[in-house]
């Protein structure tokens, strides 16, 4: 039994899905063209990083044989292989859902690529209902471009910039003291209630900071609003079970809070590692502690930022040991990601791909585990580990 670890490494696809040319994104390859771009010095940023991808940790778990790169002579130290989504969108709350047991089997619902995106109904009762004077954007964007292009003109009038993209989201970008962060929270409450009619998974509170278009950053005070799964993930079935549950980053809010004992927040992802090193101390046998490191995606994989994604990667797999030095006997730590997000494929969305799933710990026999058939596998394995009721879907590998 002892203790288990989720990490998803949000984004951090290791090839196109079998169903990627569906969603347009044949040929993507997150961690393939990481390590091509690396390997060619394509990915070389003076005072960042230089050279190939260093991932001697993840080298040694599985990754590169998980992602079919024959060219690392490791046999793994761990479970190692790949999974596939079999929801039907490849956006964060799915991809999180059916890791922990629960493929969403519906469709989204999405704004057209159009100006304006938000139907004027929909507009009209979130200003009606929160007393905004109005709105800005209301258009596809990149929340840094859009703050960029119209944080200045939001500060003039009082107007919050409401914007999406190819996922099932409503975002508010809002400025934190102008506009004020609890305000900025109110307003995507309402929001959130009127879009619910709509199918759409997430309203989500982009609050930045900064005088002017060039010094505009957005804050770690983002806050998603998503709808709760649509069955009992791993995580309730845990709580359900006496366990307690330890969400670290944004993990509570892609569950909408539901299965969470308890919240660690953390500013980037080695403040994510930390507090998820934080939880494993603290937590006891049967606990699950359940970690999303959200800037693979956020900062790199949709800003394209290949060097970026190259470098959290290193920050990232320098830590492991860490984390294998905090695990007791009987304790086991699954690493995979939710979804793609191909820093070097056009646009700024996510791709459709597979990701690794690479498990170890102090007593966990190395094993290929080939290709899973979902992402729920993971779940089902973490849920007989821990010796509860698995979520529904998934087979374990354990
Ligand atoms: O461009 P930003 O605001 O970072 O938006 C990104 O973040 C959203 C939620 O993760 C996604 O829908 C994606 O478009
Ligand atoms: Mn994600
Ligand atoms: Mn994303």
């Amino acid at each position: 039994m002892a203790r288990a670890v989720i990490m998803v490494l949000d984004s951090f696809g290791i090839g196109a899905a079998p169903d990627a040319e569906d969603f347009g994104d044949d040929g993507a390859d997150t961690f393939g063209h990481i390590l091509e771009a690396c390997r060619s010095g394509r990915a070389d940023r003076a005072g960042l990083r230089n050279g190939p991808l260093h991932l001697p940790n993840l080298e040694r778990l599985g990754l590169f044989a998980a992602a079919g790169r024959g060219d690392s002579p490791v046999r793994p130290d761990g479970v190692w292989g790949s999974a596939r989504e079999i929801s039907r969108g490849k956006d964060t709350p799915s991809g999180h859902w059916e890791i922990a047991g629960v493929p969403v089997a519906f469709d989204w619902g999405y704004f057209p690529h159009e100006v304006p995106t938000f139907p004027p109904e929909l507009v009209r009762q979130i200003v009606d209902d929160s007393g905004i004077p109005g709105i800005l954007g209301d258009r596809h964007a990149s929340g840094t471009e859009i703050i960029r292009d119209l944080g200045e003109e939001s500060l003039a009038t009082g107007k919050p910039i409401l914007y999406t993209s190819s996922d099932s989201v409503l975002q508010i970008a809002a400025h934190e003291a102008h506009f004020g962060l609890d305000r900025l929270y109110e307003l995507c409450t309402v929001a959130r209630r009127h879009v619910d009619p709509l199918n759409i998974g997430r309203v989500i509170a982009r609050p930045f900071i900064g005088d002017s278009a060039e010094s505009f950053t957005r804050t770690a005070n983002r806050r998603d609003y998503s709808v709760p799964p649509p069955q009992p993930t791993l995580l309730e079935r845990a709580v359900e079970a006496g366990r307690t549950v330890h969400a670290v980053g944004k993990t509570a809010d892609i569950f909408a809070h539901r299965g969470i004992s308890r919240v660690l927040k953390g500013d980037g992802n080695m403040a994510l590692f930390d507090r998820m090193l934080e939880a494993l101390s603290e937590a006891s046998s049967g606990d699950l502690v359940f970690v999303n490191f959200v800037d693979f995606d956020m900062i790199y994989g949709h800003r394209r930022d290949v060097a970026g994604y190259a470098a959290a990667l290193e920050a990232f797999d320098a830590r492991l040991p860490e984390l294998e030095a905090a695990m007791r006997p009987g304790d086991i730590a699954i690493a995979t990601a939710d979804h793609g997000c191909d820093p070097t494929f056009r646009g700024s969305d996510h791709t459709r791909e597979i990701v690794p799933v690479l498990g170890f710990g102090p007593d966990v026999e190395p094993k290929p585990i080939g290709r899973r058939e979902t992402f729920a596998d993971i779940g089902a394995s973490v849920a007989a580990h821990l010796g509860i009721a698995a979520a529904g879907a998934g087979r374990s590998f354990l």
